[in-house]
């Protein structure tokens, strides 16, 4: 099995629970309850912010010209595509603007904020590899599994489609391809963040219907 299967199958049940969850579900059939939607996006778009800084930090510390390519073109997509979809979501969904820049924060979203720190500081390519590959990897399954009609509204059908399109499949299998070849020289350091972000993802979800 490769590193990044492995680390997988390490942390199956959290994984488990984060991509069949009633969220994706519901946003599937496109009958979430749009307060949940609401709390979800303003979390995530905190989320966000980190996220792009610790590509920043694989930037950085990539071991190929090659990788710091791919890196950057998928850096520039999240800026701009994905972005656009939260300033489209949070007008739809009337979010003002101190909600959009500076929430309070969950104590999930602060967990993940400072493990996407830790792992940005750590200078380990191989590091923030591991991070990144749950974010881009656990996402790239819900969406995948989700089958039946896109829902009507924009809000449900392109957050879906934004995990699952080939653009997207082809990054993540990328990903674990570098985490594959540059994670066993640092496999413990690896599958700690590994597992505390499965944990994470799966815990950002659950608070949304306590
Ligand atoms: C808690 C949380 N974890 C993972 C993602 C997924 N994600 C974050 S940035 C990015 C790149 C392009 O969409 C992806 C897939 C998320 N949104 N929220």
């Amino acid at each position: 099995m490769s590193l990044s299967e492995r680390l997988r199958a390490q942390n199956a049940a959290d994984w488990d629970a984060a991509i069949t969850h009633r969220f994706a579900a519901e946003l599937g059939a496109g009958r979430i309850d749009p307060a949940v939607l609401r709390a979800y996006l303003v979390q995530d778009y905190q989320f966000i912010d980190r996220f792009v800084a610790l590509l920043g930090a694989a930037i950085a510390s990539a071991d190929s010209f090659a990788a710091r390519l791919r890196l950057s073109r998928f850096l520039a997509m999240i800026t701009s595509d994905e972005n656009t979809y939260f300033q489209r979501a949070f007008d739809e969904l009337g979010v003002p603007e101190a909600e959009r820049t500076a929430p309070e924060l969950s104590e999930t979203t602060r967990a993940f904020q400072d493990l996407m720190r830790e792992a940005a500081e750590s200078r380990s390519y191989a590091q923030a590899l591991s991070v990144l590959a749950v974010a881009e990897w656990l996402y790239l399954s819900w969406a995948e599994r989700l089958d039946g009609p896109k829902p009507e509204s924009f809000l449900h059908a392109e957050w879906i489609t934004l995990h699952d399109n080939d653009y997207f499949r082809g990054f993540v299998g990328w990903l674990r391809g570098e985490l594959d070849r540059v994670g066993p020289a640092e496999e413990a350091a690896c599958a700690a963040l590994f597992g505390r972000a499965v944990q994470l993802e799966r815990r950002f979800f659950d608070d949304l219907y306590r």
